[in-house]
C-alpha cells in the first residue's frame, strides 16, 4: 500500500466514530408509528449497529393498534414489496450512472421483465405488483401501459371496448403507452395536428413526439388525434392503433417509429424510451376510437354520449393525482438522505479540540431542511385526500353527477403543479444541504432531480396549470354574487366579505399556534388575491386579452389557493384521531412548520394584502424557530418512519445506519476510472505534455 492509500484509510478510519452519530438523533422517548410502521427509537450509547434494512430481513411490524389508521392501509403490502425488490440482484441499480443507453436501456427491459416473471410466480395482487414496479425505481414502459394506457381505455373507452382491449394488456399480450404529444403541441392540445378521418383520404403528416414506452416498446398506443367526418371536426379524441406486428415486433405499414434520444442527466429517465411516431395514412378500424364520450356510427354520423366531452382529459386528471402522492415519495426520499446525513456531518465547533457540531443542530441548516420535512409530510396527507377527491369524482361520474368535475381538475392541475415545482426544488435544496457530497453520484440526489425534475412539465406544464386553475377561480369568483354557492375547496369563498375585512388576531408568537388563526391567513390572503384579480379583470373589454395581460398575478392567485388546500388538509388531517404516544404532537409542529414557513416565504402577499401585519409576521418567524429546536430531536425518526430500504434510497449519505465515510471511500474505488492506476491515455496525451513541459525547462 502507498503511503498515500495509508494516509487515505487512517483518515477514513478516524471518521467512523462521527459517521455513526446517526444513532444519537434517534434517542427520543417518541414512538413513532407512521405509515403503519414502527420504528426502533434506540439508545444504544451513541452507536446503532442495526444494519441495513435489507439485511433484518422481517418485516418489523408490531402491533395492529400501533399502525396509524388514517394511513392508506397498504404499509404491509409497501414494505413487502420493498424487501423483495431490495433482496433480489436483478433489480441493482447503483451501476446505472456508468452504463452506456443501450445498456441502460436493456437493463431497464431485463428488470421489467423481471418484475413482471415475479408478478406471475408469486401471484401478486395488483397493488402488490404496482409497488413492486414502484421499489424498482427505475422509469420503465410499464408505468405508461399499466398508468395511462390501461386507465385511458378504462377511462374513454365503452364497456365492448373495455371486454376486448383491457384482458390483453392485463396480461401484457400487448404493450401499450399514452401518445398525445406533438413534435409541436403539448400543451395546447385542441391544437393537435394529428387527424384522424373517417373517410381516409388524408394525405396529411404529423409526428407525435414524446410518448414515454412509444420508442421502442409499444406494440399499441392511444393515440389523440382530431376526429374528422363527413368533412366536419369533432374535436379531440383517442384511438387505440397498433404500432408494431406481435409476431416480430416490426412497425405495421405506414408507421415510423423510433426513440427521441437521451434526455437530461447521465442514467436518470434514459431508462426510458421516449418516441417518435408518423403515421402515413394508417388505416384503422372504426371502433377502435374510443367511444364513451362520442360514438361514430357505422355511417360516419356522430353520436354524443350524456358525458361531458372534458372526460377525454380523464386520464390526465388520473395521472395528475397519482404525481402529488409521487412528489410526497421522492421529496420524502431526499429529505432522509439530507437529514441523516445533516445528524452525521460535523463541521466546525467548540476551540477546545472536542467534537465539532453536528451540521443539523445549526439554525440555517434547521431552516432550510425541516420545512422540507414538513412538506413531504404535507404532500403525503393531501395526496391522500386527492385520492379520496379522485375516487369521489370517479363514482359520481358513473352515476351521471358531473357536477364536481371542474373541481377535480383544479385540484388536480393546481396540485400537481404546486408540489412537483415544490419537490423538484427541494430536490436540489437537499443537495446543497448535503455539501460538496451531495454533488456525488453516490448520494443519490443527482439522479433523484435528474428524474424528478421533468415531473414540472410532463403530464401539463405547471404554468398552464395554474392559468386552468386560475381560470376556476375566476368563474367561482364571478359568481359569488349570483346566489351560487362555492363549494368544496372553494367553500371559503362565500365568506369573501368577512375575510376581505378580517384582521388578524396573533399578539403574541404563541396564538400562531391556532390551526383557526394560521387558516383565517391563508383563506384571506387567497380570497384577496383572487378578487383583486377579478377586478382588475373586469377593467378589461376583453377578458380574454386581460386574463392573457394578468396571467403572471393570476398564477400567484393559484398558487395562494393550492397553498391554502395543503395547509388546511393537514390541519383536518390532524383532527382525526392519532394513536401513538407522541405522534399526534410531532405532526402539529410539523404542520405549523409548513404553515408559517410558507407565510414567511410569501410575506410579500400576506403583507400586501393587509391579511397580516408586519409585526405578526415577525411573531411568526419567532415561532418558526422554536418550533425547528422541538422538531430536532425527532428529525431522524421522522424520516426513518418513511420505512425506505437502502437499495430505494440508493444513497451512499442516507444510509440508515449512518456509515457514511467508510461507504464513500469504497464507492470511489468502484469507479471504472480506477480500474487502473495509471488511466487510459497516459501514453497519448498526459506524458508527451510533461515531456514537453520537461524539454521547454531545459531550454
Ligand atoms: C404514466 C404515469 C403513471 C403514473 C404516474 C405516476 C407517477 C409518475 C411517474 C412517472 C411518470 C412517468 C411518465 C410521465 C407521463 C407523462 C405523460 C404525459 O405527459 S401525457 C401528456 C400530458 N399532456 C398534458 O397534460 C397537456 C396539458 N394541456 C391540457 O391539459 C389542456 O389542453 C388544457 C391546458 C387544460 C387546455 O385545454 P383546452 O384548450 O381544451 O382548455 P380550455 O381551457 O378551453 O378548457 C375547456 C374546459 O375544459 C376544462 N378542462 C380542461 N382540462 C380538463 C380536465 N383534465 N378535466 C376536466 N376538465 C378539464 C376546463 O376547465 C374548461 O372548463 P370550462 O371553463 O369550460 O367549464
Ligand atoms: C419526460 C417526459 C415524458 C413525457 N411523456 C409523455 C407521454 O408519455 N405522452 C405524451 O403524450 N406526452 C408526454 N410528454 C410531453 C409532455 O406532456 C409535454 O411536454 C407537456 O405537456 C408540456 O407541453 P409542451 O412541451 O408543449 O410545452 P409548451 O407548451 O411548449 O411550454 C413551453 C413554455 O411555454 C409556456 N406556455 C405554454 N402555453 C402557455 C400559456 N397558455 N400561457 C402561458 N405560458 C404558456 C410554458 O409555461 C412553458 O414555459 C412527456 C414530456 C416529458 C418531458
Amino acid at each position: 500500500m502507498s503511503s498515500a492509500q495509508g494516509f487515505l484509510n487512517d483518515w477514513v478510519e478516524s471518521r467512523v466514530g462521527l459517521g455513526s452519530n446517526i444513532s444519537n438523533s434517534r434517542n427520543t422517548s417518541v414512538s413513532y408509528n407512521i405509515k403503519g410502521c414502527w420504528i426502533p427509537l434506540t439508545d444504544n450509547g451513541g452507536r446503532r449497529s442495526l444494519g441495513s434494512r435489507e439485511e433484518q430481513g422481517s418485516v418489523r411490524c408490531r402491533r395492529d393498534e400501533d399502525r396509524l389508521g388514517w394511513f392508506p392501509p397498504h404499509f404491509d403490502v409497501s414494505d413487502r414489496m420493498a424487501r423483495l425488490v431490495a433482496s433480489d440482484p436483478v433489480f441493482r441499480k447503483d451501476n446505472r450512472a456508468m452504463l452506456s443507453r443501450k445498456e441502460l436501456f436493456k437493463n431497464t427491459l431485463r428488470k421489467a421483465a423481471h418484475a413482471w416473471k415475479r408478478i406471475i410466480e408469486l401471484r401478486l395482487s395488483e397493488e402488490e405488483a404496482s409497488e413492486m414496479r414502484f421499489y424498482v425505481d427505475e422509469p420503465a414502459f410499464t408505468d405508461l401501459h399499466w398508468g395511462m394506457f390501461v386507465p385511458a381505455i378504462k377511462g374513454q373507452g365503452t364497456e365492448e371496448q373495455q371486454q376486448k382491449w383491457l384482458p390483453l394488456a392485463y396480461k401484457m399480450q400487448i404493450i401499450g403507452c399514452y401518445a398525445q404529444t406533438e413534435l409541436g403541441h403539448g400543451s395546447n392540445v385542441q391544437g393537435l395536428e394529428t387527424t384522424a378521418t373517417f373517410d381516409p383520404e388524408s394525405d396529411e403528416f404529423s409526428f407525435i413526439w414524446w410518448p414515454g414506452g412509444l420508442g421502442k416498446v409499444s406494440t399499441h398506443a392511444v393515440v389523440y388525434a382530431r376526429l374528422i367526418t363527413e368533412g366536419q371536426e369533432h374535436g379531440v379524441h383517442g384511438f387505440i392503433v397498433q404500432l408494431r406486428s406481435l409476431d416480430d415486433h416490426m412497425p405495421l405499414p405506414g408507421i415510423t417509429v423510433g426513440d427521441i434520444g437521451m434526455k437530461f442527466g447521465t442514467g436518470a429517465y434514459n431508462t426510458m424510451d421516449n418516441g417518435v411516431l408518423r403515421f402515413d395514412n394508417v388505416r384503422i378500424p372504426r371502433n377502435q376510437m374510443l367511444m364513451r364520450v362520442m360514438r361514430v356510427t357505422r355511417e360516419g354520423k356522430c353520436v354524443q354520449s350524456n358525458v361531458p366531452r372534458q372526460l377525454i382529459y380523464g386520464t390526465m386528471v388520473y395521472v395528475r393525482q397519482t404525481i402529488v402522492s409521487d412528489a410526497s415519495s421522492a421529496l420524502s426520499r431526499a429529505v432522509c438522505i439530507a437529514t441523516r446525513y445533516s445528524a452525521v456531518r460535523r463541521q466546525f465547533g467548540p476551540q477546545d479540540g472536542g467534537v465539532e457540531t453536528q451540521v443539523i443542530d445549526y439554525k440555517t441548516q434547521q431552516s432550510r431542511l425541516f420545512p422540507l420535512l414538513a412538506s413531504a409530510y404535507a404532500f403525503r396527507f393531501v395526496g391522500e385526500w386527492l385520492k379520496w377527491l379522485y375516487l369521489d369524482v370517479t363514482q359520481r361520474l358513473q352515476a351521471n353527477d358531473f357536477s364536481t368535475l371542474p373541481e377535480a381538475h383544479a385540484c388536480t392541475a393546481g396540485l400537481k403543479s404546486l408540489t412537483t415545482s415544490a419537490t423538484a426544488d427541494a430536490i436540489e435544496e437537499c443537495r446543497k444541504l448535503c455539501g460538496g457530497h451531495g454533488y456525488l453520484s453516490s448520494s443519490g440526489l443527482p439522479e433523484l432531480f435528474a428524474v424528478y425534475v421533468p415531473a414540472c412539465t410532463y403530464e401539463g406544464d405547471n404554468v398552464v396549470l395554474l392559468l386552468q386553475v386560475a381560470r376556476f377561480l375566476m368563474k367561482t369568483v364571478s359568481q359569488l354574487g349570483s346566489g351560487k354557492k362555492p363549494v368544496g375547496t372553494t367553500a371559503y369563498m362565500a365568506r369573501a366579505e368577512d375575510l376581505l375585512q378580517s384582521r388578524c388576531s396573533v399578539q403574541k408568537a404563541e396564538d400562531w399556534l391556532k390551526p383557526s388563526v394560521i387558516l383565517e391567513a391563508f383563506e384571506a390572503r387567497a380570497v384577496r388575491m383572487c378578487v383583486a384579480c377579478a377586478q382588475s379583470l373586469s377593467k378589461f373589454q376583453n377578458p380574454e386579452e386581460g386574463f392573457l395581460e394578468l396571467s403572471a398575478d393570476l398564477v400567484e392567485a393559484a398558487i395562494a389557493h393550492c397553498q391554502l388546500i395543503v395547509v388546511s388538509k393537514f390541519i383536518e388531517k390532524l383532527q382525526q384521531d392519532i394513536p401513538g404516544k407522541g405522534v399526534k404532537q410531532q405532526l402539529q409542529i410539523l404542520c405549523y412548520i409548513y404553515a408559517l414557513n410558507l407565510l414567511h416565504k410569501h410575506l410579500g402577499d400576506f403583507l400586501s394584502t393587509g391579511c397580516i401585519t408586519p409585526k405578526q409576521a415577525s411573531l411568526a418567524n419567532d415561532h418558526l424557530r422554536s418550533l425547528y429546536s422541538k422538531v430536532r430531536p425527532n428529525a431522524i425518526a421522522l424520516v426513518d418512519a418513511f420505512n425506505y430500504t437502502d437499495h430505494f434510497l440508493g444513497s451512499v449519505l442516507g444510509r440508515y445506519d449512518g456509515n457514511v465515510y467508510p461507504k464513500l471511500y469504497e464507492e470511489a474505488w468502484k469507479d471504472p476510472l480506477n480500474d487502473s492506476v495509471v488511466p487510459d491515455g497516459y501514453q497519448e496525451y498526459i506524458r508527451p505534455m510533461l515531456k514537453q513541459q520537461l524539454r521547454n525547462a531545459r531550454l
